[in-house]
Order: C-alpha cells, then sequence, then structure tokens
C-alpha cells in the first residue's frame, strides 16, 4: 500500500476568522515504513492524521491511497475503504466496557455481519502476541491502562488493516509500556507489510521509526 498526500490544506472556519492547520504538506509512506510525527500542542498533527485516514477532507490538496485518488470516491466506498484499510490507535483506548476482551476484537466483524471461526482464531492469536494470551475473558476494568492499549492495538489489527494511524498511543503509559506497545506496531509493520504513521510527544519513541517528521505551525518537515 502506499499513502501519498500532496500540498494537502485544511483550514478551519470560526465566525469570521480562518485557522489554517494544514499548509501545503506533503508526505508519501508506503508498506513497511513506519514513520512518526512530532510537533507542538496545536499545530495541526490530528488534523494531519484524520485526513491520511480519510474522516476529514482537506480544503486543498491530494490524498491518493493506492493510486485512487480519495476525494473521488463515493461515500459509501470510502467507509468501505476506511474499514478495510485503515487501522486506528487512539490516545483513549475506546474499549466497550461491557465487553470482554475477545469480544471487543470481534466487535467489528459483528456488527458487519458474522464471526467466523477463523476470525476468533485470528483474534486469539493477535491476542497472544501482544503477551494477552490469559486475558480473553476479562473485561476492560480488570486490565491495567498497559493491557487495555494493547488490546486496543490488538482490535485495530484485526482487519488486518494495510495503513495503521497512531495518535499518541503511549500518552498515559510507562516507559516499559510505552517501549512494548511501540515495538508491537514496528513488528506489525515489517513482518506484515503495512505502512504506519505515528503521532507522539515521546522522543523515546521515535528509535522504531524510519523516518521523523517535525509539524509546526501547520507545515511538515522531514527530520
Ligand atoms: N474542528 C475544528 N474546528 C476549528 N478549529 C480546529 C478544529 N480542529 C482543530 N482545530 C484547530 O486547528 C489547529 C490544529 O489542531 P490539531 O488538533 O490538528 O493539532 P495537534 O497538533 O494535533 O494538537 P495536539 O498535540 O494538542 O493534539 C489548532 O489551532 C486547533 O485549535
Amino acid at each position: 500500500m502506499t499513502l501519498s498526500m500532496k500540498n494537502v490544506s485544511k483550514v478551519y472556519k470560526e465566525g469570521d476568522s480562518q485557522i489554517i492547520a494544514l499548509d501545503q504538506v506533503s508526505m508519501e509512506v508506503a508498506s513497511g515504513e513506519f514513520v512518526a510525527i512530532i510537533g507542538p500542542s496545536g499545530s495541526g498533527k490530528s488534523t494531519f492524521l484524520s485526513i491520511a485516514g480519510a474522516l476529514l477532507k482537506p480544503s486543498q490538496g491530494e490524498v491518493k491511497i493506492d493510486n485512487k485518488d480519495i476525494s473521488k470516491i463515493k461515500d459509501k466506498e470510502l467507509s468501505n475503504l476506511r474499514l478495510q484499510e485503515i487501522g486506528f490507535i487512539l490516545q483513549t483506548s475506546n474499549l466497550m466496557p461491557y465487553l470482554n476482551v475477545l469480544d471487543n476484537l470481534l466487535l467489528l466483524k459483528k456488527m458487519s455481519g458474522k464471526v467466523t471461526k477463523q476470525d476468533i482464531a485470528f483474534a486469539k492469536e493477535l491476542l497472544k502476541e501482544l503477551g494477552l494470551g490469559s486475558k480473553f475473558e476479562k473485561f476492560p476494568n480488570e486490565l491495567s491502562g498497559g493491557e487495555r492499549q494493547r488490546v486496543a492495538i490488538a482490535r485495530s489489527f484485526m482487519n488486518d488493516s494495510s495503513l495503521i494511524l497512531a495518535d499518541e498511543p503511549t500518552a498515559s503509559l510507562d516507559t516499559n509500556r510505552a517501549n512494548e506497545v511501540v515495538s508491537l506496531i514496528s513488528k506489525e509493520v515489517k513482518a506484515r507489510g503495512k505502512a504506519a504513521i505515528m503521532v507522539t510527544h515521546d522522543e523515546r519513541m521515535l528509535a522504531y521509526c524510519d523516518r521523523v517528521y517535525r509539524m509546526e505551525d501547520g507545515k511538515l518537515t522531514l527530520q
């Protein structure tokens, strides 16, 4: 997979004034690449990830996934593309509190039709890979913060999406847990040929990444 963003700008209108959240940013990420974006609060990083994940439309510029211009795709096809190709990892893991760990992983499958034996086997395999082999039946409130984040990561790997977008996945984790989480993303990128973009404030996590970009006032530069 290749994500290509060219001269992408995003302007938010607030009454009479405008906020230029992104100012002509370009980036290309391909399978097997793990890139990071750092930068101060309010510089445009989340806006960038939302556009990369086809959740938000740019005001200007071009976003292509595998050479397909996503502004030219119909809404239905775009939501399928999002479901199949893109895995989001968010700061707050947003697990369903009343579902156990295994069912949290299977939730999207349940919502989109039926759950197969293979789905269950894949979910269990992912959980084992992430060191959660003994936690299938636990509920989110019975897990530590780091464990919850790993469940959320396993869930984002469930659809075997080719693009992983992570918005501060290590916020609120201690150094060991943070290393664990980021090395899991890195492993998934390298072993399964995925592409990943991670927004982070944590400079220690940059060692796992192939490239580091800096966002400042909506402008993106390679470090
Ligand atoms: N929906 C919105 N409407 C209006 N302005 C917005 C909206 N979303 C973001 N902004 C503004 O756009 C700019 C970029 O915001 P963004 O959330 O992308 O930054 P960020 O780098 O992710 O910040 P943080 O590190 O604090 O999460 C900020 O000035 C923000 O206030």
